[in-house]
């Protein structure tokens, strides 16, 4: 692997070093910023691009960290500490979700807001790649205590955040409720409703149809899609899906819906595994009622290690980063990894897959279905028009299908892997667009 302390050996860039940038120093694979420049590194390796664009791209344009004051019910007071970090400006607005987790840290939302860029780039979206994040257990929080810490967090970023600025959106930890917290706090600073400066929205309040599901729905249509260019029927296809939430819950009953036979699902404290197959329906209502899987009667117990290494097809990575590690991915058998996640594979496991044969639907490809109609949700409010959701997921299918289409054919010419592929071109679209707009000549 090379380290992100050293400049691949194109020697094409990085005189800058990231010591002392990185601000949580985890075991080397486990720092999501130090993994996200390992795999630019790789990939800016085959462009030709000057040294002050790959500088640019290389850091964040703005990071902005905040503490804020909560009252609990109990009228204590709490301090929180946040994150917005916009990655890139070069190709309009930034976008990106917010996420509300206990270990979020700044270097993970650099990452995040890093991929977005990637993300937007590689699906034409005029976008440039934010994130943000809240240093906090949402389950630990009643329904007021998240209200108020929500409206808090989005009135501290509210100097970033705008329709023409930065526009956020849902992430782990966070939901459509969360999103019209936001978008009801920024629009009471303004005087008037701006539903455009969040998207994820409740469809009530200017959200789009589809976008709930759109992840997920990315999801499905990438592997469906991978099947096919590997001659295989879904029928004959066994999936093991990790993460249960907005992502996996979807996946699942998507893939399933298109013939797949789902054999295992787990949440954060492990699953359930059935090799004659799950129904989604019926895990979807005992995850909304019991708040995870284990305990679900119709199958075994199965630990999220234990169902990362199943003997399956497709194993679709829909919990969070750093899953698929040089720990456990020797282990791993599906020949067709889904990062429904954002970073679920570390840069050495990925080598390894690769390697060893495995198809990786990359996280910026396989998961930019959540984007994508969150852009279509923010061109419906600008333009006070909406359309149904047959149309909605239509264009959302064409537009994911295009990527992995320009994925493989990169792939192909580069000869590269799948990953590096979808950062070639997301990261030559976004040099070109800070050569011509003339900001680093
Ligand atoms: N929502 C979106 O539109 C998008 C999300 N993503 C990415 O997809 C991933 C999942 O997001 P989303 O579905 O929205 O999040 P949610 O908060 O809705 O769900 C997260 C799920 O992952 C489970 N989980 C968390 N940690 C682990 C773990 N270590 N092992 C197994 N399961 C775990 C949670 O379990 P439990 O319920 O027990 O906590 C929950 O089921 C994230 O990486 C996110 O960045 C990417 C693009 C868009
Ligand atoms: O819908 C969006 O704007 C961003 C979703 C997100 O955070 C992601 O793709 O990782």
């Amino acid at each position: 692997m090379n380290s992100p302390e050293k400049p691949a050996e194109s020697g094409k860039h990085a005189p800058f070093s990231i010591s002392g940038y990185l601000t949580n120093r985890q075991p080397n694979g486990d720092n999501l910023y130090a993994n996200a420049l390992v795999q630019f590194d790789k990939a800016v390796a085959h462009l030709n691009l000057k040294q002050g664009v790959i500088e640019a791209m290389r850091f964040p344009k703005r990071e902005l960290s905040v503490s804020f004051p909560v009252e609990m019910d109990n009228r204590d007071i709490k301090i929180f500490r946040g994150y917005r970090v916009h990655h890139s400006i070069a190709k309009g607005p930034t976008k990106g979700g917010i996420r509300y987790s206990a270990d979020v840290t700044l270097d993970e939302v650099r990452a995040l807001a890093m991929w977005m860029t990637w993300k937007c780039a590689l699906m034409n979206l005029p976008y440039g790649g934010a994130k943000g994040g809240v240093v906090v257990d949402p389950k630990s929080l009643s329904s007021r205590e998240l209200e108020r810490l929500t409206r808090r967090y989005a009135t501290e970023i509210s100097i970033l955040m705008g329709p023409e600025s930065d526009i956020p959106a849902p992430d782990m930890g966070t939901s459509p409720q969360v999103m019209a917290w936001i978008m009801d706090t920024y629009s009471m600073h303004r005087g008037f409703s701006v539903p455009a400066v969040v998207t994820g929205k409740p469809v009530e309040i200017g959200g789009s149809l589809g976008r709930t599901e759109a992840t997920g729905r990315g999801v499905a249509v990438t592997i469906l899609e991978s099947l096919k260019l590997k001659n295989l029927n879904p029928g004959s296809i066994t999936v093991a899906v990790q993460g249960f939430g907005n992502v996996g819950s979807i996946a699942t009953k998507l893939v399933h819906d298109m013939g797949m036979k789902v054999i295992a699902a787990s949440s954060s404290k492990g699953g359930v595994i059935n090799r004659s197959g799950l129904s989604p329906s019926h895990l979807i209502k005992y995850y909304d009622e019991s708040k995870g899987l284990t305990g679900f009667p119709e199958g075994d117990f199965i630990s999220n290690e234990e169902l990362l290494t199943l003997d399956c097809d497709v194993l679709v990575a829909a919990a969070t980063e750093n899953q698929i590690t040089a720990r456990n991915v020797n282990k791993v058998k599906a020949r067709i990894i889904a990062e429904g996640a954002n970073g679920p594979t570390t840069p050495e496991a990925d080598e390894v897959l690769n390697a060893n044969g495995a198809f990786i639907i990359p996280d910026v490809l396989c998961n930019a279905g959540g984007v994508t109609v969150s852009y279509l949700e923010w061109v419906q409010d600008l333009q006070s028009f909406f359309w149904p959701v047959e149309e909605i997921n239509r264009k959302l299918t064409t537009l994911m299908l295009k990527a992995f289409q320009s994925v493989m054919e990169c792939a192909e010419s580069y000869g590269v892997s799948t990953r590096e592929a979808a950062q070639i071109l997301a990261i030559q679209r976004v040099a070109d667009a800070i050569v011509i707009r003339g900001i680093y000549p």
